[in-house]
C-alpha cells in the first residue's frame, strides 16, 4: 500500500511536470560516488519516460583536480573559478570531454536511454570570451586578475539542445566554450548550467552539490534556508554568507530566473533520488531560489 502511495503521490506532479524541460546541472558528491552515479541515470530516466525534458550539463571539478596532481599541476581558484593555463586547460577538455561526458552518456544508453554528449563548443551552443576579473588586495586596493582561458559566456544558441530534445535524445554537455577567436575556454559548470536553462526557459533548474542546501551557517546543517527570493541575493551576498563555489551557483540562479526560468533548487546529490524526492513528491527538499 506505502509504494502504491508514492505512486499516487507523484501522480499530479508527473501531470503538471510532463512536457516540460528541466535543466540539471550533476555535479558534487553524486558524480564521484558509483551507486549514487547510477540512482541519478534513473532518476533522468524516469523523468524521461514520464514525457520531461531533461537536459544535463555536468561538472568534474574534483577530477580535473586529480588529473592535474597526477601531471604535478595544482590550481588556484578566484571566486570559485579555477585559474586555467593552456595546460590545464587541456586536460580540463580531456577529463569533461573525454571521461566524465563518454561515462554518463555510456551510462544512461546501458539503462535503455538516448543520451547524446555535447559540449558547449558543438553547433556554437556556447560562445565566450576571457573572462575580467577584479579583486581589492589586502589593502583594499581593485588588482586585475589573469583568470587564463576561463569564459565568459556572450551568446548561448540553444537550437541544438531543443532538436535533439525534439527528438527523444537526452542532452549531455560538457562546460567549455568556444571563442570567436578559435580558443576553448574553460566555464563554470554551474554557469554554464544556468545559461542554458535560461536560454531553454527551462520550468525547473536543478543543481546537485553536496550540501543539504544553502545554510546560513556553512558549519550548521540546521541552518538550511528552505527559500531565497532572487531579490535578497545582493544583500546575502554582501554579508558574506555564499562562499566559494556556492558564490557561482547563486549567481546563475539568479540569471537563469531572469531569462525566465520557473525556480531553481540546490539539492544535495549525496541524497539518493535527490531529483525525483525534489519533483515528484509533496515539500521539496533543499533551498529553492525563485
Ligand atoms: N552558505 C553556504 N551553504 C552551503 N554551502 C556553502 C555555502 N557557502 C559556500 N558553500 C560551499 O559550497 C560548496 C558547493 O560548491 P562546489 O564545491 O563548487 O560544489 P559542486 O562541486 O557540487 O559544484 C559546498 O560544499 C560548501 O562548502
Ligand atoms: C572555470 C572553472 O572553474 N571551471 C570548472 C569546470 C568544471 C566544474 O565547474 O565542475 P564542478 O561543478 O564539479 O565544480 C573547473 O575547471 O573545475
Amino acid at each position: 500500500m506505502d509504494k502504491a502511495n508514492i505512486l499516487i503521490e507523484a501522480l499530479p506532479y508527473i501531470q503538471k511536470f510532463s512536457g516540460s524541460t528541466v535543466v540539471i546541472k550533476y555535479g558534487g558528491h553524486a558524480m564521484i560516488d558509483q551507486e549514487l552515479k547510477e540512482k541519478v541515470m534513473l532518476d533522468i530516466l524516469l523523468l524521461h519516460t514520464v514525457g520531461i525534458r531533461p537536459v544535463i550539463v555536468h561538472g568534474g571539478g574534483p577530477e580535473i583536480n586529480t588529473m592535474l596532481k597526477r601531471v604535478g599541476k595544482e590550481s588556484t581558484f578566484v571566486r570559485g573559478l579555477r585559474v586555467t593555463d593552456k595546460e590545464t586547460m587541456e586536460i580540463a577538455a580531456m577529463v569533461l570531454v573525454g571521461k566524465l561526458n563518454t561515462e554518463i552518456v555510456s551510462m544512461l544508453n546501458s539503462f535503455g536511454g538516448k543520451a547524446v554528449g555535447l559540449n558547449g563548443q558543438d553547433a556554437k551552443l556556447l560562445v565566450a570570451e576571457k573572462k575580467p576579473m577584479q579583486l581589492a588586495n589586502e589593502q583594499g586596493l581593485v588588482e586585475e586578475i589573469d583568470l587564463g582561458y576561463v569564459g565568459e559566456i556572450k551568446r548561448v544558441t540553444p537550437g541544438i539542445i531543443t532538436s535533439l530534445l525534439d527528438q527523444g535524445y537526452i542532452p549531455i554537455i560538457s562546460p567549455l566554450a568556444g571563442g570567436d577567436d578559435g580558443e576553448s575556454y574553460n566555464v563554470n559548470a554551474d554557469t554554464a548550467a544556468g545559461t542554458i536553462a535560461g536560454s531553454l526557459k527551462a520550468d525547473k533548474f536543478l543543481l546537485l552539490t553536496d550540501v543539504k542546501g544553502i545554510m546560513k551557517d556553512i558549519n550548521d546543517p540546521e541552518s538550511l534556508i528552505s527559500v531565497i527570493p532572487k531579490e535578497d541575493v545582493p544583500a546575502m551576498m554582501t554579508e558574506g554568507i555564499f562562499k566559494g563555489g556556492m558564490i557561482p551557483k547563486v549567481e546563475c540562479a539568479v540569471n537563469a530566473l531572469e531569462q525566465g526560468t520557473g525556480t531553481v533548487h540546490i539539492l544535495d546529490g549525496r541524497q539518493p533520488h535527490a531529483i525525483l524526492l525534489e519533483l515528484f513528491t509533496d515539500g521539496g527538499i533543499g533551498t529553492m531560489i525563485k
